[in-house]
């Protein structure tokens, strides 16, 4: 499967912010457990992967891509990252654990507390891309020979080893679905928080 937008710029902004602006602790549920759900689906699939990053990918976006398993992404114009600390806010565990797994400890911590948005050179340089292309058609066939390579490997074979190696975050999300929802719902309604995503969004206002 190929991960990819039809926007022009935009592979994925992230989350839609406003559902985190003032609240509806009900529908904050609601839309946080789909999250939940939606990664854990495309981060444990039985078939292959790829994401072709054809425009910024902020947060939630940069979460997605790298959730599966290989990235391609057009550059050079392109950002993308975990930037959550930029917007006054922190990345839950499952999104940095999944960061980790893509680049590593030390590069996910600096990623992650600086909320840094990496060009598509800098991406590739820190791994947390895999192939940069100049343009959309070429990413997209880029992605399709990785997919390609899968052909010739069991699928049986493929999933298990897919699933050994993802398992520790899997599981944690698992085990801990309640609790995080009920840390997202109690964080949303702290008035610093509000304060800070009411700046980030003045801030996207053109
Ligand atoms: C101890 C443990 C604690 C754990 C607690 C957990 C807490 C919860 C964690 C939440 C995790 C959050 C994940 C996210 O994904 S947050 C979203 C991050 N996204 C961004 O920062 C993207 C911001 N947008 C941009 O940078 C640009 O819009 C972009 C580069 C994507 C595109 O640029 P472009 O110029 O084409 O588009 P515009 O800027 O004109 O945007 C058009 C309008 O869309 C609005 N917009 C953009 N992105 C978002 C968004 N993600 N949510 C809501 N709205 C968004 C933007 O304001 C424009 O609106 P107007 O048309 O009204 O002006």
């Amino acid at each position: 499967m190929i991960l990819t937008s039809g926007l022009q710029k935009v592979f994925c902004a992230g989350l839609d912010i406003t559902e985190f602006y003032n609240p509806n602790p009900d529908r904050l549920s609601k839309f946080w457990t789909t999250l939940q759900d939606t990664w854990l689906s495309l981060y444990t699939t039985s078939f292959p992967t790829v994401s072709v990053i054809n425009g910024h990918s902020p947060a939630g976006g940069c979460l997605f891509a790298m959730s599966c398993d290989y990235r391609v992404m057009v550059g050079p114009n392109y950002t993308i990252g975990l930037n959550e600390t930029k917007l006054g806010i922190v990345a839950p565990k499952w999104f940095q654990d999944t960061m980790v797994a893509v680049i590593g400890q030390r590069k996910a911590e600096v990623s992650l507390t600086t909320g840094k948005m990496y060009t598509t050179d800098e991406a590739l340089q820190i791994g947390l891309i895999d192939e940069s292309l100049p343009d959309a058609n070429s990413a997209l066939k880029k992605g399709t020979q990785f997919l390609n390579n899968f052909q010739k490997i069991s699928p049986w074979a493929y999933k298990m080893t897919k699933d050994i190696s993802r398992q520790p975050t899997v599981q944690w999300l698992i085990d801990n679905k309640q609790k995080d929802l009920d840390f997202v719902i109690k964080y949303m309604q702290s008035p610093t928080v509000q304060k800070n995503l009411e700046l980030y969004l003045q801030s996207l206002k053109k």
